[in-house]
């Protein structure tokens, strides 16, 4: 008798937390089917009940809730409740009112998708956010990206010769390697007033690229189980394992934090300057918080900064060069243009000059638009105000959001969306075009780019001399560019975009 008892109880007690599991399960489905306060919003009722849907799409079937999400507006309308508990709109003409300058959150659940919880563009607070981006911001004004445009020059005369070189050779290139080097030397040279000097080696191997190739593959499993993130500083060799793609996230980490580390030394041993000369200084400066002054502080944020500086932009001038080399209409107007304005092919003009050429500026918004450079939704939660969409009132606390490549990719605002027409911003903002509001590609509000400036001046020169001074012929197909998967970034098939080409002709 009492062996049969102790026999039954594993099973009794599996049983009995079975049931606990399922009635909670039943409760809490009625709840947010029923009385959560997101009840009435329109949407599939699987989605209401468990965020497993979202994580079949982008966790399983690998970053592929974007295009989900498109289906549920189609069936449902502007506003579908996406999971349990957010909120996506899909209407261009409200983006500014969700991404704004008014008090507002990151959603905390969507910043684990960063492998740098502790940078600026991890946090969700807009009251520790404000002075963290506070200290950033002086040093990526557009008079600061002014002072340093010699650097994006200089760098850009060394892509330059790479590809004359390689038309000496007549061997291929990888654009996304080239441009990813141009981004990588510019913004580490920026950051840390030591470039990486990618340009200089022959095979463009770029730490950087490795790094975010490893990060952006881990993003949907951090959002979906955030204790990961604090398993990555202790056992990264366990995740290497598991995950061999994300070795230079930890290589690049691991440099990041040496440099953050003397950083802080030099701050304590040796006095900064007023006002600080560099971001390391400004972040350890004396009037900065002591627990803002941590190692891990500043390695995330120079993290963030290195990644968010190098793919973003060298993925608009990737697509933007292999759409432009594929339409000989645009590639002549944009030539014309350029030499008009540059005689020779050494002509120097700075970015304010380069701003003023109508076609070129068309084309450096054009690319941007269709590069999927940010492709994840960035939800932003109104912590006391509601906010209100035709009909419907969001209640405070409810995570917002609106894709910035859904917007770009809107038909009644872009006709014909997928093609590359730089024209379409060419033409006059009196009979009502006014598109430029629509290009949201650095999101928008007090928690928008920081790198938005430096981003352009580097499209406008790059692009000029680019196309000022070579004729390339690709070898990459547009299926081989499809952006079919939302990994923060948009990714086609691959794990990365990559463009071949040749260096066809070099123009005098
Ligand atoms: C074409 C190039 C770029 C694009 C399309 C882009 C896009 C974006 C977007 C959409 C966000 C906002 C995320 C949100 O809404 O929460 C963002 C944030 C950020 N970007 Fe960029 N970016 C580009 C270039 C750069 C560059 C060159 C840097 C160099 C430092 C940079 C650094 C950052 C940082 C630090 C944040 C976080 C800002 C914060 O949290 O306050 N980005 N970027």
């Amino acid at each position: 008798m009492l062996l049969e008892s102790s026999e039954a109880s594993p099973w009794r007690v599996a049983w009995t937390v079975a049931t606990i599991l399922c009635i909670s399960i039943v409760t809490r489905s009625v709840y947010r089917l029923f009385f959560h306060p997101l009840s009435k919003f329109p949407g599939p009722k699987l989605t209401a009940i468990t965020h497993l849907y979202e994580f079949y799409y982008d966790g399983i079937q690998g970053g592929q809730f974007m295009w989900e999400i498109i289906r549920m507006h189609q069936k449902y309308g502007p506003i579908v409740r996406i999971n349990p508990r957010e909120i996506h709109i899909m209407d261009p003409y409200f983006f500014h009112q969700i991404y704004h300058t008014g008090v507002q959150n990151r959603d905390p659940y969507m910043v684990n998708i960063s492998t740098a919880p502790q940078s600026t563009f991890s946090t969700a607070e807009y009251k520790l956010h404000r002075p963290r981006r506070g200290i950033l911001n002086p040093f990526f004004s557009r008079q600061s990206v002014f002072k340093v445009e010699n650097i994006v020059h200089e760098k850009v005369e060394k892509v330059i010769g790479f590809l004359e070189t390689a038309h000496r050779d007549s061997s291929a290139v990888f654009l996304d390697d080239v441009f990813a080097a141009l981004t990588a030397d510019i913004i580490s040279d920026y950051v840390y007033g030591k470039s990486l000097d990618i340009l200089d080696d022959k095979e463009l191997r770029n730490p950087m690229r490795a790094a975010l190739t490893g990060g952006v593959s881990l993003c949907h499993l951090l959002r979906f189980f955030p204790i990961l993130i604090k398993l990555l500083d202790p056992i990264p060799s366990v995740i290497q394992l598991l995950k061999p793609i994300t070795k230079g996230l930890f290589d690049m980490k691991r440099d990041v934090e040496i440099q953050s580390k003397a950083a802080i030394h030099k701050s304590i041993h040796s006095p900064t300057t007023n006002p600080p000369r560099t971001i390391y200084e400004a972040m350890t400066d004396a009037s900065v918080p002591p627990e803002e002054k941590t190692m891990e502080r500043l390695r995330d944020d120079g993290l963030i900064m290195l990644a968010a500086g190098t793919e973003t932009t060298a993925r608009v001038l990737t697509m933007g060069a292999f759409y432009i080399y594929r339409d000989e209409v645009v590639l002549r107007a944009l030539r014309e243009e350029l030499v008009g304005a540059m005689p020779t092919p050494d002509t120097k003009l700075s970015w304010t000059q380069l701003e003023k050429l109508p076609y070129l500026s068309a084309v450096v918004k054009e690319s941007l638009r269709l590069s999927g450079s940010i492709t994840i939704r960035q939800p932003r939660i109104f912590p006391t105000k509601p906010l209100v969409y035709e009909d419907y009132t969001i209640p405070p606390g409810t995570p917002v959001s609106q894709s910035i490549h859904l917007v770009h990719m809107n038909p009644t605002v872009f006709p014909n969306p997928e093609k590359f027409d730089p024209t379409r911003w060419l033409k006059s903002p009196e009979d009502g075009n006014r598109l430029d509001r629509f290009l949201v590609s650095f999101s928008g509000g007090s928690m928008n780019c920081l790198g938005t400036n430096l981003a352009y001046c580097e499209l406008y020169h790059m692009f000029a001399k680019l196309v000022r001074r070579f004729d390339l012929k690709h070898v990459t197909e547009l299926e081989d560019v499809k952006i079919t998967r939302d990994f923060i970034i948009g990714l086609p098939d691959e794990d990365e975009l990559k463009v071949e080409s040749h260096v066809s002709d070099i123009i005098q």
